[in-house]
């Protein structure tokens, strides 16, 4: 790494693209400070607890907070005045009409702009909707207090939520769009001891780069859930069929896995973005349209055939195993159990569930009517009916005959095909699956 030197880098939003890309910063030597506006969460982290459930990222934290490169603030003033970087990780929700909201952003260019002192690189890692970087740079250029150079980068984020800081260290590719080729090597040379691929072009590119491929990986799970609905009905088997045909490297074996469909605080959104982009240049992305309305009626299959499977679904205890989007986070964003629960409760059914990490995050927007159990044998105890919503270990290893003995009629409706069927077959369990045959007991 010749004439490589660590930098002063402050970033603006500390949720889990911001906290983890402060954190690895540090480690690979930068001296990194965060501001974020939430005071409780500056607290938490200020005290060295990360508000999120990440792997390893506490420890990293920790780490390089006693070694004085990373601190966290509210202080937005304080926190850019040294800055030779600011990154920008501020969240992009969804408007309700499907475009995103980019208040955050605003008000960060802003803070920006009155609060730095010298010239600066400011890097976009929010997901933006093409065109935003361009109007950034003139929200920072309008109200910039004192007479220095602001250049702005876009560094899209490619993490993932659960493996978010092994994904920083082990990336496909650092992808960077600018503007000033300058502004482009010094973002390059400050990655360069992650040591991972690095693509650069320019601005325009880099926003389609990011929504491409969230809306490419989305499009592979609505695929193989379509395959999955038509395996349901000519009697195949969805994850022998997926496995067949990641067998072609030109295929792969990624994002083929069946299920109750993606959730999450980025494919929902992003997707639904696309859609509003390509509608705004009048081209009618009728593809991805499809995807987001395959994905939709997936997440109500698995109540579909618990409804058909008991007529009534009314006073059945039925417990929800899994409420996270996805294991190892707590993030309950888009999550699939969401819209499953909200129908069990319609349906009359008494809901109790179970997540090994995710019912704090969970509680404040799920009915009020559910009960939590605090453990899996709690949920499952004289339940009439499982729903597993999330693949985690510890559900994937609950011995089944655990399952056999403690619920009221062992029938599982397993959302994300943890299970093997010859494993299943073993017990005297009822278990429906996605998109492979179901194994049928007389209980009722
Ligand atoms: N979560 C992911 O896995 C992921 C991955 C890739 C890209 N992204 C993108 O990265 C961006 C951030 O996503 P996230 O999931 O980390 O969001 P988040 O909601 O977890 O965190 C955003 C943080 O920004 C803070 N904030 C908002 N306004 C602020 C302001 N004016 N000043 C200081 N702090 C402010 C909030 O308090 C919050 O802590 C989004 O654009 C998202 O699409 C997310
Ligand atoms: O074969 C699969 C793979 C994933 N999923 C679901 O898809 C969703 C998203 O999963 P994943 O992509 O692993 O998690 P995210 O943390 O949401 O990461 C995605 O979204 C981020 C935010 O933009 C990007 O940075 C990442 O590259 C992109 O993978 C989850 O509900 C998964 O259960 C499936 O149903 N089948």
């Amino acid at each position: 790494m010749k004439g490589w030197q660590p930098l002063k880098i402050s970033i603006i939003g500390t949720g889990y693209v911001g906290l983890v890309t402060g954190a690895c910063l540090a480690e690979i030597g930068h001296h990194v400070t965060c501001v974020d506006i939430d005071e409780q969460k500056v607290g938490m982290m200020q005290a060295g607890h990360s508000p999120i459930y990440e792997a390893g990222l506490e420890a990293l934290m920790q780490k390089n907070m006693e070694a004085e490169k990373l601190s966290f603030t509210t202080d937005s003033r304080g926190g850019f005045q040294h800055a030779d970087v600011i990154y920008i990780a501020v969240g992009t929700p969804q408007n309700p009409d499907g475009t995103t909201d980019l208040t955050a952003v605003e008000v960060a260019a802003e803070l920006i702009a009155q609060h730095v002192v010298k010239d600066v690189i400011v890097v976009t890692k929010s997901t933006l909707p093409v065109g935003t970087n361009a109007w950034v740079k003139e929200q920072i250029r309008l109200n910039l207090r004192r007479d220095v150079t602001v250049e702005v980068v876009h560094n899209p984020e490619f993490l993932r939520e659960g493996s978010a800081v092994y994904d920083t260290f082990n990336g496909d590719r650092i992808v960077i769009g600018a503007e000033s080729r300058e502004a482009a090597l010094i973002i390059e040379k400050i990655n360069e001891p992650f040591d991972v691929p690095v693509f650069m072009t320019d601005i325009n590119n880099a926003e389609m780069i990011k929504y491409a491929s969230n809306a490419f990986l989305a499009t592979k799970i609505s695929f193989i859930n379509e395959i999955a609905n038509i395996c349901e009905k000519i009697g195949a088997d969805v994850g022998e069929v997926s496995y067949g045909m990641g067998l072609d490297k030109r295929i792969g074996s990624h994002f083929l896995q069946a299920g109750i469909g993606y959730g999450g605080s980025c494919f929902p959104k992003d997707t639904s973005a696309l859609v509003h982009l390509a509608g705004g240049v009048e081209h009618d992305f009728e593809l991805l349209k499809s995807v987001i309305r395959v994905n939709n009626h997936q997440q109500a299959t698995l109540v579909d055939k618990a409804k058909q499977r008991f007529g009534s679904l009314a006073g059945k205890r039925i417990a929800i195993l899994g409420l996270a989007y996805k294991p190892n986070t707590d993030d309950m964003r888009e999550a699939a159990s969401l819209t499953v629960i909200e129908r069990l409760v319609e349906e009359k059914a008494a809901v109790i569930a179970y997540d090994p990490h995710a019912i704090e995050k969970a509680k404040p927007i799920l009915p009020r009517s559910i009960a939590y159990g605090g453990s899996l044998q709690e949920a499952l105890t004289e339940a009439d009916a499982a729903f597993i919503l999330t693949e985690w270990d510890e559900i994937k290893r609950f011995p089944l005959s655990d399952v056999e003995s403690l619920m009221n009629s062992p029938i599982l409706f397993d959302g994300r095909n943890c299970f093997q069927l010859e494993e299943i077959r073993k017990h005297n369990i009822e278990y429906h699956s996605v998109g492979r045959p179901s194994i049928k007991r007389a209980f009722l």
